[in-house]
């Protein structure tokens, strides 16, 4: 197919958001249009978030997330609640379910402006994660790194919120370890068959956690929503924290907390913010854009 959609450019807590408007096709963004948007800075992002027609009953669209590298992902936290915002604002509506390959998300947007979206079930199981090897106890496994006898970072607690995640536990503030020469290593360790996201948490009180992320497929984002919810289950599953925690994503520009509650009926739901930078026109084959001339203010 040929021809231009509409595309917006979001942000949620700084992590770098396209919203592409894909309904009424049946072809996907395509990893060279990714790529050749990521290589524009003006459209460099972390996710594509591609709004499609919904395949099921009962929900709005099914979404297709795309990395900056033309990979897909199966989850991404901070792109579902752009997505909300981005149709709160076309319809008015408040309240929104999405499919996507990892399942149903139910997302909400609160009178503050505040998003709130049911991330789904955690999964700990080592063959779902997926880890290449077994582990009974997936909240700490054997992986380390560093000097043998001091590693630098060890024993992560690994789990799975529709993608894969590591959290390495540390003492220190996370903007002291050096992720950017760590996290590729560790992204691409035969741990993790298919990669993972790594994060680096540490405890602040009992229902708080600093943290920072290297991400699959994109590296350091300013903030991963998957991640804050990783971290906070993890958190709460190895006895760290109540199962309320307060993220403060370290590297997000505006240090807005997400807060992330692992209900009781072991759903996860993550709340924060989403922010609407401006929109054009973008052909989804190739990743040729153009940017709307007078962008209209906008009440987030
Ligand atoms: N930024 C996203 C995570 C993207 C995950 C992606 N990097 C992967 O799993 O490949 C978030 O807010 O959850």
């Amino acid at each position: 197919m040929t021809g231009q959609v509409e595309f917006a450019r979001m942000n949620g807590l700084g992590n770098k958001i396209l919203v592409v408007d894909m309904r009424g096709r049946a072809d996907m963004v395509t990893p060279a249009a990714a790529i050749a948007l990521n290589a524009d800075p003006a459209t460099q992002f972390d996710q594509i978030m591609a709004i499609h027609d919904p395949r099921a009953d009962g929900t709005d669209a099914w979404i297709d997330i795309l990395n900056c590298d033309g990979t897909k992902a199966q989850a991404c936290g901070n792109g579902t609640r752009c997505v909300v915002q981005a149709l709160s604002a076309e319809t008015g509506r408040k309240t929104f379910t999405f499919q996507t390959v990892a399942g149903i998300l139910n997302a909400q947007e609160h009178a503050d402006g505040t998003i709130s979206v049911d991330m789904g079930k955690p999964v700990f199981a080592w063959d779902r994660i997926p880890l290449a090897e077994e582990f009974f106890d997936t909240s700490r496994i054997e992986l380390q790194i560093g000097p043998i006898d001091a590693p630098v970072l060890h024993s992560p607690s690994a789990m799975s919120i529709g993608n894969p995640h590591a959290i390495f536990w540390v003492d220190q503030d996370p903007m002291t370890f050096c992720l950017e020469r760590f996290g590729p290593m560790l992204e691409n360790h035969p741990m993790f068959p298919e990669k993972a996201n790594i994060t680096l948490a540490q405890v602040i009180a009992g229902d708080a956690l600093r943290t920072r992320t290297w991400e699959r497929g994109a590296g350091l984002t300013l903030a991963c929503g998957s991640a804050a919810c990783a971290a906070g289950v993890s958190a709460a599953r190895t006895g760290r924290t109540g199962r309320t925690v307060t993220i403060d994503v370290a590297t997000a520009p505006t240090r807005q907390p997400l807060v992330i509650e692992w209900r009781e009926d072991d759903h996860v739901v993550m709340t924060g913010p989403a922010e609407w930078e401006w929109s054009g026109k973008v052909d989804p084959v190739t990743g040729i854009f153009v940017r709307d001339e007078e962008p209209e203010a906008r009440v987030n």
